[in-house]
């Protein structure tokens, strides 16, 4: 049987959505709307509005325009009923570093009418062998999991999680993949911020990729990439380069640009990235030219493209430049 609050398709809708501080606008109209048991991910860097736009559906701040929708729900006329059916992990949640885990999950359980049995929460965490251990003596992948865990107490039908895997690393946020994907199995609806193009990659089924308080584009993954009219891309270093007369690296830069079904080149730290939309075509052209220009080639190398190859190509930036 259906509960009452598992009524709409749509569980978060975004309308609009605007907020400022001062003059400056950190979130500027934003739209989207959220399915119900989907792992939906807002990709953007740093100041893009990620956290701000969250928070606005979470009922933390207050929109200075639109409205946000949870289930139904305004997130501010109807803030009560927004919290009852939300858990919130945030970026950086400042735990009560004296107690125990077991002691703060149940403290966090007390503030809901209806909470989960505590031990298979922590369990379902890997926090089992921690439970008695107190919060300070953590890792930061084990308080990224707590932080998750408490989010989880009154059973929510939206989880959101605000950067969980920053600064952790590379086997802690495997593990933290692994409790994401686990949680939308069991039906849940995430909402996900991030600046990790292959963790939205990885985790996400719709990705809302967001830039100076705006959403660029909305889709799954794969269509995002294959949304580009050049979805491969040529790498390669030209060893001298930085060492040629001006004049020459100018003519080394148009005929690179003009090669043959390339879209675009950029210039990056560790060599060029050529985009294409037809890999052979560009491949074939740029190594007979090379030889022509007398130009000897490196590390070449071919890629389909990534989201971060979405995002430079829709704003001029990288997300880690940003
Ligand atoms: N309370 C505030 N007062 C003034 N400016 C703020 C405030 N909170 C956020 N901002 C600004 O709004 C912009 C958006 O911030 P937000 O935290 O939403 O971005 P984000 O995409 O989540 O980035 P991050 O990954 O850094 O958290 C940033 O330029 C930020 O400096």
């Amino acid at each position: 049987m259906r509960r009452e609050r598992d009524k709409v398709e749509h569980v978060i809708e975004a309308e609009g959505l605007v907020k400022r501080y001062g003059a400056f606008t950190a979130v500027n109209g934003v739209s989207f709307q959220v399915r119900r048991g989907e792992v939906f991910g807002l990709l953007g860097p740093n100041g893009a509005g990620k956290t701000t736009t969250m928070e606005m559906i979470e009922g933390l701040r207050r929109p200075d325009g639109g409205r946000a929708l949870v289930n139904g729900f305004d997130t501010v006329s109807q803030l009560e009923k927004v919290k009852a059916i939300i858990g919130v992990q945030l970026q950086s949640t400042s735990l009560f570093d004296l107690l125990t885990v077991r002691e703060i999950a149940e403290m966090y359980a007390s503030f809901y009418k209806e909470s989960v049995p505590i031990e298979p929460l922590l369990e379902s965490m890997i926090l089992t062998e921690k439970a008695s251990g107190r919060v300070k003596h953590l890792s930061g992948g084990q308080k990224q999991r707590l932080a998750v865990a408490l989010a989880l107490v009154n059973d929510p039908l939206v989880v959101f999680l605000d950067e969980p895997t920053t600064g952790l690393d590379p086997q802690a946020r495997r593990t933290l993949w692994d409790i994401v994907l686990r949680l939308k199995e069991q039906g849940k609806t995430i909402v996900l911020s991030t600046h990790y193009m292959d963790e939205a990659h990885i985790l996400c089924d719709r990705i809302c990729l967001m830039d100076q308080g705006r959403v660029i584009a909305l889709d799954t993954p794969a269509d995002l990439i294959r949304g580009l009219s050049a979805d491969k891309t040529i790498e390669f270093r030209v060893p001298d380069f930085a060492a040629m007369p001006g004049e020459r690296q100018e003519r080394t830069r148009g005929w690179l640009r003009g090669i043959d079904a390339a879209t675009s080149v950029e210039e990056r730290q560790e060599g060029f990235v050529l985009y294409t939309g037809d890999l052979q075509a560009s491949l074939t052209a740029l190594v007979s030219g090379a030889e022509a220009h007398g130009l000897q080639l490196e590390g070449l190398s071919t890629r389909t493209a990534t989201l971060e190859d979405v995002f430079i190509q829709m704003t001029g930036r990288s997300l880690r430049e940003s």
